[in-house]
């Protein structure tokens, strides 16, 4: 089932059962799911298998980062297990890019291809201590337009972030916003953070949000909240 709702929700659990229980409370006309590493490395297909069962379309986030060729099978696959989105490091550079948007089109796969900018844990000090003297944002610019030059549909970003992408790189760019923080939670170890209606009105397209809701005393209230929150937005 699609969703118009931007809104994906991180299972960060660390086994099926734990994803699958929260997954049950659910609607897939509310939402999107996103499986990441420690998801996918317990529990492998079997959850994507399990949650396209359940009507969700599902964004897995595996971040790949490679050589081309590697990258390239790494897409495929993901996108022959028929995940809506997939994504990459665009710090891999633009002929890794452009190996994953080619073995795509080749194979008629539809999957939604994005690629990570500045993880959203990351401020100016962490780029500096791995050799990047600019600010997160410039290098979230340099990173989204050289994604978009490579054939991607869009990017991972910051909210804070996306209204500069929107100007350069147009509306129907995806700008996927993780460090999504509604008032009520913890910034914990995201750095560059927005609300929901913060990011919204910043031009992000879809809002990762994780903990806030996973890990709330009650997920559900916590996601009727974010819902809330977006509507009077
Ligand atoms: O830059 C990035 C890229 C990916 N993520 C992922 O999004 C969620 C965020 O979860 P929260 O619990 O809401 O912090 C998580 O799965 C990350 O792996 C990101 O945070 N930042």
């Amino acid at each position: 089932m699609s969703t118009d709702s931007p809104l994906i929700i991180a299972l960060d659990f660390p086994s099926l059962d734990a994803a699958l229980c929260l997954a049950d409370q659910l609607d897939p006309a509310r939402c999107r799911l996103k499986v990441g590493k420690e998801l996918f490395t317990r529990s492998g297909p079997d959850v994507l298998e399990a949650l396209h069962g359940r009507g969700f379309e599902v964004f897995l986030d595996l971040k790949f980062h490679d050589i081309p060729n590697t990258v390239a099978g790494a897409v495929q696959a993901a996108a022959e297990l028929g995940v809506w989105m997939v994504n990459v490091h665009a710090g891999g550079g633009r002929r890794m890019m452009e190996a994953a948007r080619e073995r795509l089109d080749r194979h008629r796969l539809s999957t939604q291809l994005i690629a990570v900018t500045v993880l959203t844990s990351m401020e100016a000090e962490d780029l500096a201590e791995v050799g990047v003297a600019v600010s997160p944002a410039q290098q979230v610019e340099h990173l989204a337009q050289l994604a978009q030059a490579s054939g991607m549909d869009g990017v991972v970003c910051s909210a804070q972030e996306a209204t500069r992408l929107r100007e350069l790189c147009g509306d129907a760019f995806l700008k996927v916003t993780p460090g999504i923080r509604p008032s009520f939670a913890e910034t914990g170890d995201q750095r560059r953070v927005l609300t929901p209606a913060q990011a919204m009105a910043a031009g992000s397209t879809h809002l990762v949000v994780g903990r806030p809701v996973t890990q709330a005393d009650e997920p559900m209230a916590a996601l009727a909240a974010i819902e809330a929150e977006l509507a009077g937005a």
